[in-house]
């Protein structure tokens, strides 16, 4: 199968943009892996699919794919290039626009000095929900925050301390002094497959450098550790907020780029981000249809 795409990043996390506004490839779980592959595809920590809108009042949807197939619930990054990407294309001439996603409705907003904000919606905190099983765990708490104890293997450390976030996907952060000496390849993966994450995790690894400026490395669930993680960011500062470490506006340097998010901490509280969406070049690749 001919297919034509394009390739964007946001923060260096980086995606094969597919248009099915016209009609469905019908792509496979092994089709996704083909076009993330970096050696034999095109390559890309996501690959995101934008589809006409499935319901009164939004504008589009927005399917995610990891780098090993599987479709998940949200992509922060990710939403950020697909509003640059139905703006540019065409697509629409909304500057805010609704999105339906696996977990929920968000907006990205087109801001005039070409970044996007985007709407994310909720956190939520509640360990069942995220999902994480807490059974005969005791948590710790500081300020506002539960802080739950992750027992892992060695060459990891015996114990590291989360906190659980949901932003439609599932994120466990933990603080560390110095996240660029952190051997996240090594606990990176342990947190992400730790028995008590029925649909495994991002972990997310912060440093806290003042109130308003952090940095931030993030391995992903089912794509790795990548460049930047936007739904890892707005849990990361989330989790922080509650720790009481940081205020309602946060820098979050990444190892691709600089998001900020803002949350102002209450129940009802939406959490927003802002950061650069780039269109990097527009191909077409033929995908074997026997993988
Ligand atoms: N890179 C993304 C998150 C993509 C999905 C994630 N790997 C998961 O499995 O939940 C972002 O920018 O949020």
């Amino acid at each position: 199968m001919h297919i034509r795409f394009t390739k964007m990043q946001g923060a260096g996390n980086d995606f094969v943009v597919l248009d099915e506004t016209q009609g469905r490839l019908g792509l496979t779980a092994a089709q996704y892996r083909f076009l993330a592959d970096r050696h034999f595809g095109v390559g890309a920590d996501q690959i995101l699919t934008v589809r006409p809108s499935p319901a009164d009042g939004v504008d589009f949807e927005y399917v995610i794919h990891n780098a090993d197939g599987g479709e998940v619930e949200q992509c922060g990054n990710g939403s950020r290039c697909f509003a640059r990407f139905v703006y540019d294309k065409g697509l629409t001439d909304k500057t805010t626009i609704r999105v339906q996603t696996l977990s929920g409705v968000i907006a990205p907003q087109l801001t005039p000095d070409g970044r996007v904000t985007v709407d994310m919606g909720l956190p939520v905190l509640d360990a069942p929900r995220v999902p994480f099983d807490a059974s005969g765990l005791a948590a710790a708490t500081r300020h506002r925050a539960q802080v739950w104890p992750l027992a892992l293997a060695a060459p990891a450390p015996a114990q590291v301390e989360v906190v659980v976030v949901s932003m439609g996907n599932p994120h466990a952060v933990q603080l560390v002094d110095d996240v660029d000496q952190f051997p996240v390849a090594v606990v990176g993966p342990q947190v992400e497959r730790h028995v008590r994450f029925p649909q495994r995790v991002n972990a997310g690894f912060l440093q806290v450098q003042n109130r308003a400026q952090t940095k931030l490395r993030v391995y992903e669930r089912g794509s790795g550790e990548t460049l930047a993680c936007g739904t890892g960011a707005c849990a990361a500062v989330v989790a922080g907020i509650q720790q009481g470490l940081l205020d309602a506006r946060v820098d979050v340097q990444t190892r691709g780029g600089l998001l900020t998010i803002a949350w102002e901490g209450g129940a009802q509280d939406h959490v927003f981000m802002t950061g650069p969406a780039t269109t990097v070049f527009e191909g077409q690749i033929e995908i074997p249809d026997a993988l």
